[in-house]
């Protein structure tokens, strides 16, 4: 079934065995929720193998939060797409806008692990999104359509792309745009993809992130164009989790 709506996490630098509990909590948010809604969960590189383990069977995916772009070779301390695969994951997230930032990834860098996480048979969850000082400038769309454009690599397969649209300043921050702004970004990724892809570009999902609580998800997850929520700080709390998942569709 296709989905209409995907409820991703990403618990960033945050977890250890001790919150598998966690998992297993979502986890059974994700069995109750509406057929066309999916869920998903992406963990830090160590917990990938036993989070995939507990989920198995289950309608939670489980995925990492970067991955290297290259196959293999001497790189200490990095981690390729497929061993993210073979760890147990799905899918993996690249070019959060904390890697952009904290170890300066350029979206030729990211278009390169893209490439990379598919071919390992992963799908992607590609973030694009804007810093404050450039949506003051009213350079936001643009700023976005750049990304796209060259974050997106040459041959990719669309239906295991997913774009999250996360602006900067609304990361962990408890400021969101308003639904409008929402809906305008939304609507202009979309026509991005569309232009790119064709009919393949109408289907992606395009995700939005930034301070996504259950008290805001129903109003941003209804607003134009909005396949769903790429939820950080909340996707920690179960609870909280669970809210925003019941919030889709
Ligand atoms: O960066 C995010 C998800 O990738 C959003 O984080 P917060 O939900 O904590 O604002």
């Amino acid at each position: 079934m296709a989905l209409r709506q995907l409820i991703a996490g990403n618990w960033k630098m945050h977890g250890l065995t001790g919150d598998l509990d966690k998992v297993g909590h979502i986890m059974r948010a994700a069995d109750e929720a509406k057929p066309d809604i999916g869920v998903a969960l992406a963990v830090p590189h160590t917990l990938i193998f036993a989070a995939a383990e507990l989920a198995d069977g289950s309608r939670l995916d489980i995925g990492g939060e970067d991955c290297h772009q290259a196959e293999s070779g001497a790189h200490t301390g990095c981690v390729s797409a497929a061993m993210v695969k073979d760890a147990g994951a799905t899918f993996t997230i690249v070019g959060h806008s904390e890697r952009r930032t904290d170890q300066g990834e350029t979206d030729v860098l990211v278009a390169e692990k893209l490439s990379a996480a598919l071919k390992a048979g992963l799908s992607v969850i590609l973030c694009v999104g804007e810093s404050e000082a450039e949506r003051d400038a009213g350079n936001a769309e643009a700023v976005v359509a750049a990304q796209l454009k060259t974050s997106i690599p040459e041959a990719v397969d669309p239906d295991r792309l997913t774009i999250a649209y996360e602006p900067v300043w609304a990361i962990g921050t408890g400021r969101t745009p308003t639904v409008g702004d929402v809906a305008a970004m939304h609507d202009s990724i979309r026509r991005s993809l569309k232009d790119r892809f064709g009919d393949a570009g109408i289907s992606m999902l395009i995700l939005y992130g930034g301070s996504v609580k259950p008290e805001n998800a129903a109003d941003l997850l209804t607003a134009s164009n909005v396949g769903g929520a790429l939820v950080g700080g909340a996707s920690l709390d179960p609870e909280s989790f669970a809210g925003i998942i019941t919030a889709a569709g």
